[in-house]
């Protein structure tokens, strides 16, 4: 299969995104940036598969590059991390020149995203995404953040990255439990923008879930397409971009209850759809059999549709301090349809109350 490239439109800051089979070992074709020093960050579970492979591909910069490993997992998206970056750029003496290249999941993409967003106040990141999560959504449209106890991704920035370079054979090596996880934002994509692609992805959930080469690569591609679309309509999130929040006000509350990496992302948004859907329905905006079809096509990706145990102080306590809220109303993204969500800012108190009572 040929590699694919989309655009993100964004003017001086758009950027290409490149998707196939074996490019992390042709990355000097698809990173011509490199003009500075290469910083490449990744963790101790990344580095190891594919780290010697990424640098060898960029020749002589691949050799000087500063290396920042980093501990695995969610719980690590946080100070420590970036302090980590931090040190290690400034004890090499990096400068403004300098492109940081993130290799890995979500986690390192969006941790070392931030670190290249406010080292000497921004400097160059390219993001190299080895999940299926990351290749479909979070290396495109430059939200980048770390976590803090009390909520999810709530110290950031937005920095756009020059290029992502998303390698799929890479997905060959990841646990299914994270393959899955990425599964939940291809269905999001779906279900807030595209009808057909959704029809597709319950036509294809054997070949999806067999890591189908074919699949998987309209998998990427549309949810890219997708992603790239609403970003270079709204690249602050004032409006649009929120629909790409879909099942993460409710997920979100449920990873930061739980702590962060008890559940995966992908698996408190597959859960957090549910619920959104519910109260889409619970509101007249759906019908119940739309929730239902959500829901099976989720599970028969191997998702979670049932929420853990959280007690209805909690839900509101974490919901309450979702970056959407305005004016202390929760804010939703509910859909209007399958394929179609809008932004709610007046969803009733008791409708969400019984929403949650019966997860
Ligand atoms: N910035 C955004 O727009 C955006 C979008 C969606 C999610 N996110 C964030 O992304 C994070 C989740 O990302 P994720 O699901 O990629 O998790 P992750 O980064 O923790 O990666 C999942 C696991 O797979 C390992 N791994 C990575 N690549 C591998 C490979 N090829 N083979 C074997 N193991 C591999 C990782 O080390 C980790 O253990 C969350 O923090 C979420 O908030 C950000
Ligand atoms: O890119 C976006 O915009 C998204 O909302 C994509 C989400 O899948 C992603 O989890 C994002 O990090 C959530 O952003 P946040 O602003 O709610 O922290
Ligand atoms: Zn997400």
């Amino acid at each position: 299969m040929k590699p694919t490239t989309l655009q993100v439109e964004l003017g001086d800051r758009g950027y290409p995104i490149h998707i196939g089979a074996g490019l992390l070992t042709q990355s000097a074709l698809y990173a011509p940036h490199l003009t500075g020093r290469i910083a490449l960050v990744t963790n101790d579970v990344v580095a190891p598969l594919y780290a010697d492979r990424l640098l060898a591909s960029l020749g002589p910069a691949g050799s000087d590059a500063i290396r920042v490993i980093l501990p695995d997992g969610e719980a690590r998206k946080d100070w420590s991390s970036l302090e980590r970056i931090y040190a290690a750029l400034l004890a090499e003496s990096a400068d403004r020149k300098t492109v940081v290249i993130a290799l890995g999941g979500g986690v390192v993409g969006d941790v070392a995203g931030f670190a290249a967003a406010t080292y000497q106040r921004g400097i160059a990141c390219i993001q190299v995404p080895t999940t299926l999560l990351a290749q479909v959504d979070s290396s495109v449209g430059g939200k980048t953040a770390i976590n803090h106890p009390l909520g999810k991704n709530m110290i950031g920035a937005f920095h756009q990255p020059r290029v992502v370079i998303a390698d799929t054979a890479t997905l060959a090596t990841l646990p299914p439990r994270e393959f899955a996880a990425g599964l939940a934002e291809v269905a999001k994509h779906g279900a807030i923008r595209d009808l057909e692609f959704l029809a597709w992805i319950e036509a294809n959930v054997a070949a999806l879930v067999a890591r189908d080469p074919v699949a998987l690569e309209h998998a990427i591609r549309r949810s890219c397409e997708i992603k790239a679309a609403i970003v270079a309509q709204d690249e602050r999130e004032t409006g649009v971009r929120a629909l790409l929040n879909f099942g993460h006000t409710f997920g979100h509350a449920i990873e930061s209850a739980l702590g962060h990496g008890t559940w995966l992302h992908g698996e408190a948004v597959a859960a957090g759809m549910v619920l959104a859907a519910r109260l889409s329905a619970r509101i007249g905006r759906i019908a119940e059999a739309d929730v239902q079809r959500l829901e099976h096509l989720l599970a028969a990706l191997g998702l979670p549709v049932k929420a853990p145990a959280i007690t209805p102080e909690r839900w509101m306590e974490f919901m309450g301090r979702d970056k959407k809220n305005q004016g202390g109303r929760i804010t939703f993204v509910l859909l209007d349809a399958l394929g179609r969500a809008s932004v709610v800012r007046d969803a009733p108190d008791s409708a969400l109350r019984e929403v949650l009572a019966a997860a």
